[in-house]
């Protein structure tokens, strides 16, 4: 892995490095300036610590001199998952402030897993009261296909830990109908998503004719999945749809639904956060420059086509890692 350039962050030890991706652009190869503080008034005035990330304005819509569609991939390590939080809850509050700004609406797209607790800081001061929840549309990246009760729920557990907890207007909050079976409810499950694109509420990408959403939380599974999208399952190879299902998925329950790979790579930022040594073999085959472009994992063919991809890992995570 190479690195475009390292920068000291807010919280102690802790470093920012903006990685070259491996297949990108030249644009995309073009080390972007870092920066320590934010021209984002309402959340730097009242938060403590100093921004991990580049301002707003460096990030918003990366374009080459050409005008052509680029992305970014940054790689972020924490030394503590608190400092974690806080990063994300800054970098989803600034994003929230800027689609608002300019669509209206900020779409955000959640997963299961740690990923939901990982975003408590939200819920707390500043985020709270400074984030305008009004604008929130809020979806799912991939479900389980039980029933909204049930332990195993995507919806429950961001219900319990996040949703109920910041007030987000009930009708934007877009659950899957688990009243279905799998297949009928990624259908519908799409049908509402190209409704809402009808609606004004979801955008378009130019680049890929795929819904565009503005933000992806996501987390990464040992194995290197993403979403419900599992190493060797031919969804992942889904280039039509916007919505699939899983019967047969590795990682219980069986029964998924789960977005696919032209949507997620349509995004104009995902965040993956992704901690603990259980992922470092993973991310060493994400992130290396040794790589075995045959038998790509899932997170590998992540690559937006005109966005930011985020990595919010920690130490272990990239315990991997020799070029760190
Ligand atoms: O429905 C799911 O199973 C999740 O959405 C899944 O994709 C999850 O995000 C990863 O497995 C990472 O989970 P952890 O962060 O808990 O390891």
């Amino acid at each position: 892995m190479s690195l475009s350039a390292v920068a000291s962050a807010a919280a102690a030890s802790t470093s920012l490095s903006s990685v070259n991706p491996r297949r990108s652009s030249p644009a995309s190869r073009v080390p972007a300036p870092l920066r320590r503080s934010l021209p984002w008034r309402p959340l730097s005035s009242s938060s403590s610590s100093r921004s991990l990330l580049r301002p707003v304005s460096a990030m918003a819509s990366p374009r080459t001199a050409a005008g052509e569609a680029a992305s970014r991939k940054n790689l972020i390590i924490f030394d503590a998952e608190e400092d974690l939080a806080a990063s994300l809850a800054k970098r989803t509050a600034e994003l929230s402030a800027r689609f608002a700004a300019e669509r209206g609406t900020f779409t955000v797209v959640l997963s299961g897993g740690s990923l939901v607790k990982a975003l408590r800081k939200l819920t707390e001061p500043p985020y709270l009261e400074a984030v305008d929840w009004s604008k929130w549309h809020v979806f799912w990246v991939d479900e389980r296909v039980v029933p909204k009760d049930h332990a195993d729920s995507n919806y429950k557990l961001a219900s319990d830990e996040f949703l109920s907890k910041v007030p987000i207007p009930a009708g934007q909050v877009y659950a899957i109908n688990n009243a279905l079976s799998a297949e009928g409810a990624a259908e519908d499950y799409e049908t509402r998503l190209r409704q809402l694109v009808k609606d004004g509420v979801i955008g378009m990408s130019p680049v890929t004719g795929f819904p565009k959403f503005d933000l992806m939380l996501m987390g990464m599974g040992p194995d290197g999945h993403v979403a419900s999208l599992f190493p060797g399952h031919p969804v992942v190879h889904e280039n039509q749809k916007w919505v699939t299902f899983v019967k047969d998925s590795p990682k219980p329950p069986p029964e998924r639904i789960t977005f696919t790979l032209p949507v997620i790579n349509s995004s104009a930022c995902i965040a993956l956060v992704v901690t603990g040594a259980g992922k470092a073999g993973a991310v060493h085959k994400a992130l290396s420059e040794e790589q075995n472009t045959s038998d790509l994992l899932p997170v590998e063919m992540v690559s937006l086509q005109d966005g930011e991809l985020t990595w919010f890992t920690d130490k272990s995570a990239v315990s991997m890692l020799s070029s760190l």
